[in-house]
């Protein structure tokens, strides 16, 4: 594998947080939606912010006694109260909070603040993602003439359509940068590891001490043995992203989230598409009822082909005018399959832990498969499987999910604790998303995860189901093609699980998260009422279909309302 921190740091790139996409030009009014602190853009608070979810009063009295006070920290014998390694989307969202909760805080940054999200992941992919839907779109006569609508014809320019995912990536990395600015977060430049017990160096020769220190190192892509990446011909995301060619013909090498998000993207702009996945069905880590959907409507009316239960054992870069070689072999019995001849590959078959360098061996950590094992608190575990005081490890570098979300998230757990509040984050209540046309989202367990948990548990699982086909809001954007399901408890009305495949299926999962979450039965969900007409309204009937045998133990606001 090549080296990870090159890797990293070869890459000029941009961020966001736990908290969704906005622009520096962001006005007062809609900054509510983007999740950044509006101090951070030097607004003072107007009529309008005060009913904004960030409790105006409250919060800006703590974030300007921390912005102000970030000089100190509460425990003098320290340097700070805490300090993170790793400025990605789950550094960011923890250093956010801890300022909230009045910690002296430094971020410790190796390369660019965002990290992977928003340099060379999720940010840049869904500018891509976003093209690739109006193309897609436009390219449709029969979905345009059923508006009414005549196009011409539908092109695109590669270099602006890169420029657009490079310069969100900017913008996005620029709001995050300036957001820790303007809270007093100390970002300090340089290499970080930890030199022992609340010590940490950065840089050539800086030290400092903290209270509590938190790893968030992150990932980079995984590149399998045999598989020789040229940045060219034979990319990761990290080339695919820069989009600086659009090849006749890409191998897409692994079927999860991001060769389908590539595909999307590929396909739209002209490609045809070749997957290999080791596993025997594409995008195995589905629910199989939803992958069987999503073959029929996102790879088979495309020019996409596959082979399944296959490997690719060797992959040689395009060379003196020969094509990319690609050598196959059975997963199961190593014998060689077939070699394919294709002018590109993207290889996407998963992110390994960017852990290297740490000094975890100075208080005896020993990483397994280079994740940082950590408890269900993100506490770091030593080699002899006790606790280390006061250090913690969140985001991709802990391997528990690998998702922007959930490293923030898991941030934002570790600064309560600090701050003197337990907190354990409910992992199976953090939604995740592939944001193809259409999207697909998910929470929870999938199907045969709850049968099995049932089985062993003892309980009866049941499964309700609704078509995009019955909703208003869909047949009038022409997009019934999709499927919302949720596996249940009838007996208590537990949600195991929440499935979709439709139109913006990764904005419609979160009423499902949130009840998750919050424990929320599906007998007192399903009396809440869905604005007409809406997309929201296919997970309303999704309750609504459920057959529940405990009555509702609450009353809903509306009939409350009426009392
Ligand atoms: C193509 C692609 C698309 C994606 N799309 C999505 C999506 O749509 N939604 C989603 O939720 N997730 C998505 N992800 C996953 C998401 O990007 C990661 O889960 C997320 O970035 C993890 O955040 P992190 O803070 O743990 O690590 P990272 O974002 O990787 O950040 C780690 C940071 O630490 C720095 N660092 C590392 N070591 C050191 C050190 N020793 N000293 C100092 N600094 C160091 C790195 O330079 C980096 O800035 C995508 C990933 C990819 C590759
Ligand atoms: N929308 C999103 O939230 C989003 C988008 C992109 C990436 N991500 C995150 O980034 C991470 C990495 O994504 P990914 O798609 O690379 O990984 P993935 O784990 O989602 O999928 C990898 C796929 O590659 C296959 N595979 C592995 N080795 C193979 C080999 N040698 N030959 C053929 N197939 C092989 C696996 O069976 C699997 O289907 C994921 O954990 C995901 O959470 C998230």
């Amino acid at each position: 594998m090549q080296s990870a921190f090159s890797l990293s740091f070869s890459q000029s790139s941009l961020t966001l947080p736990n908290r969704p996409l906005c622009s520096s030009n962001a006005s007062p009014r809609n900054l509510r939606f983007c999740g950044l602190r509006r101090e951070a853009f030097g607004f003072s608070p107007s009529k309008q912010l005060n009913s904004c979810r960030f409790q105006v009063k409250s919060r800006r009295i703590e974030v300007s006694a921390a912005a102000g006070g970030n000089g100190a920290p509460s425990n003098k014998s320290f340097d700070y109260d805490l300090v993170i390694i790793g400025a990605g989307v789950g550094g960011h969202g923890a250093a956010l909070h801890a300022v909230e909760k009045g910690l002296k805080t430094a971020i410790i940054e190796g390369d660019v603040v965002g990290g992977t999200c928003v340099n060379r992941g999720c940010v840049p992919s869904k500018a891509l993602l976003a093209v690739s839907g109006r193309m897609r779109e436009l390219q449709n006569e029969h979905h345009m003439k059923s508006f009414g609508l005549q196009v011409s014809a539908a092109g695109y320019d590669r270099q602006g359509v890169a420029d657009h995912a490079s310069n969100l990536a900017t913008k996005i990395r620029n709001n995050l940068t300036n957001s820790m600015k303007a809270l007093g977060v100390d970002l300090l430049t340089g290499f970080g590891s930890v030199l022992g017990p609340q010590k940490v160096k950065y840089g050539k020769d800086n030290i400092i001490t903290a209270k509590d220190i938190i790893i968030a190192t992150g990932s980079v892509p995984f590149v399998p043995k045999g598989i020789e990446v040229d940045g060219k011909t034979v990319i990761t995301s990290d080339h695919a992203l820069k989009l600086e060619s659009v090849p006749d013909w890409i191998a897409i090498v692994g079927s999860g989230y991001i060769g389908l998000e590539f595909s999307d993207v590929y396909t739209a702009l002209g490609s045809e598409v070749t997957f290999i996945e080791a596993l025997d069905q594409l995008m195995p880590g589905f629910d199989p009822e939803i992958s069987k959907l999503a073959q029929r409507v996102l790879i088979n009316p495309r020019k996409i082909d596959y082979h399944t239960g296959v490997f690719a054992s060797k992959i040689t870069p395009a060379k003196d005018g020969r094509p990319v070689m690609i050598e196959l072999i059975d997963a199961k019995t190593k014998e060689p399959k077939d070699t394919l001849e294709v002018d590109a590959a993207l290889i996407a078959t998963g992110r390994a832990p960017f852990t290297n360098g740490l000094g975890l061996e100075n208080i005896n950590v020993a990483t397994q498969r280079g994740f940082i094992p950590v408890d269900e608190r993100m506490r770091v575990i030593d080699g002899n499987g006790k606790l280390v005081p006061n250090l913690y490890c969140i985001g991709d570098a802990n391997g528990k999910l690998m998702l922007a979300h959930a490293a923030s998230a898991q941030g934002i757990s570790v600064v309560e604790q600090v701050t003197g509040r337990d907190h354990v984050l409910k992992h199976l209540s953090i939604p995740a998303a592939c944001f193809t046309h259409p999207e697909i989202s998910m929470v929870g367990l999938t199907e045969p995860q709850a049968r099995e948990k049932a089985e062993k548990e003892g309980f009866k699982v049941s499964i309700a189901k609704t078509s995009f086909k019955a909703n208003t809001k869909a047949l009038a954007e022409n997009e019934g093609e999709g499927l919302a399901k949720m596996i249940y408890r009838p007996d208590n009305g537990e949600i195991l699980g929440v499935h979709i495949f439709g139109l913006h299926a990764a904005d419609l999962i979160h009423e499902a998260s949130n009840a998750i979450a919050l424990g929320t039965r599906i007998q007192d969900i399903k009396l809440a009422v869905h604005a007409h007409p809406t997309l929201s309204e296919v997970v309303d009937e999704l309750f609504k279909a459920a057959k529940v045998e405990s009555p509702a133990s609450t009353t809903p606001q509306s009939v409350k309302a009426t009392v």
